[in-house]
């Protein structure tokens, strides 16, 4: 039997998150808890800085009880579509991240250049005019 799950990305379900349309995903499942935001013993805070990761480990953390998580599956809308499983944004900075010392040094290096060829100039020319003003 083929599965009428629908995916979402991580991508897409971090776009709702204001109190007006929130979804959280907990353990790679999406619900949408947007009627449920004023309701949630938890507070609604809680749903928003979950925004865009799963929220397993916070929703463990909380020791919700066996009717919580009943109640939890009312607002599943469908699951977290494996194969993109980050924000593409935040695999870049990860990806950046071994090389970022180094590229730092590169960057002072290439703004700064013109510091060193600046002081060169200046005592070529000023060399210059000193042996001018002197030799004669
Ligand atoms: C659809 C998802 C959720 C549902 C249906 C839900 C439901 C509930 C319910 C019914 C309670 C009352 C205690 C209990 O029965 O266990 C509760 C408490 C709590 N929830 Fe949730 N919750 C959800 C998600 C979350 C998430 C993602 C977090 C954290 C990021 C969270 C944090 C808390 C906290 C801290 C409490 C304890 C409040 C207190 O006793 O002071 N909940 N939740």
């Amino acid at each position: 039997m083929p599965t009428l799950t629908k995916l979402y990305t991580m991508q897409e379900a971090s776009e709702h998150n204001t109190k007006d349309d929130c979804w959280v995903v907990i353990d790679g499942k999406v619900y949408d808890v947007t009627t449920y935001l004023d309701e949630h013993p938890g507070g609604d805070d809680v749903f928003i800085e979950v925004t865009g990761k799963d929220a397993a480990d916070e929703f463990e953390d909380a020791g919700h009880s066996k009717s919580a998580r009943e109640l939890m599956e009312t607002f599943c809308i469908g699951e977290l579509d494996l194969s993109s499983p980050a924000i593409p944004e935040l695999e870049i900075v990860k990806k950046k991240q071994p090389t970022d010392l180094a590229q730092k040094l590169m960057d002072t290096t290439m703004q700064y250049w013109a510091v060193p060829v600046s002081v060169v100039g200046i005592s070529v020319v000023v060399g210059f005019l000193y042996l001018r003003l002197f030799m004669h």
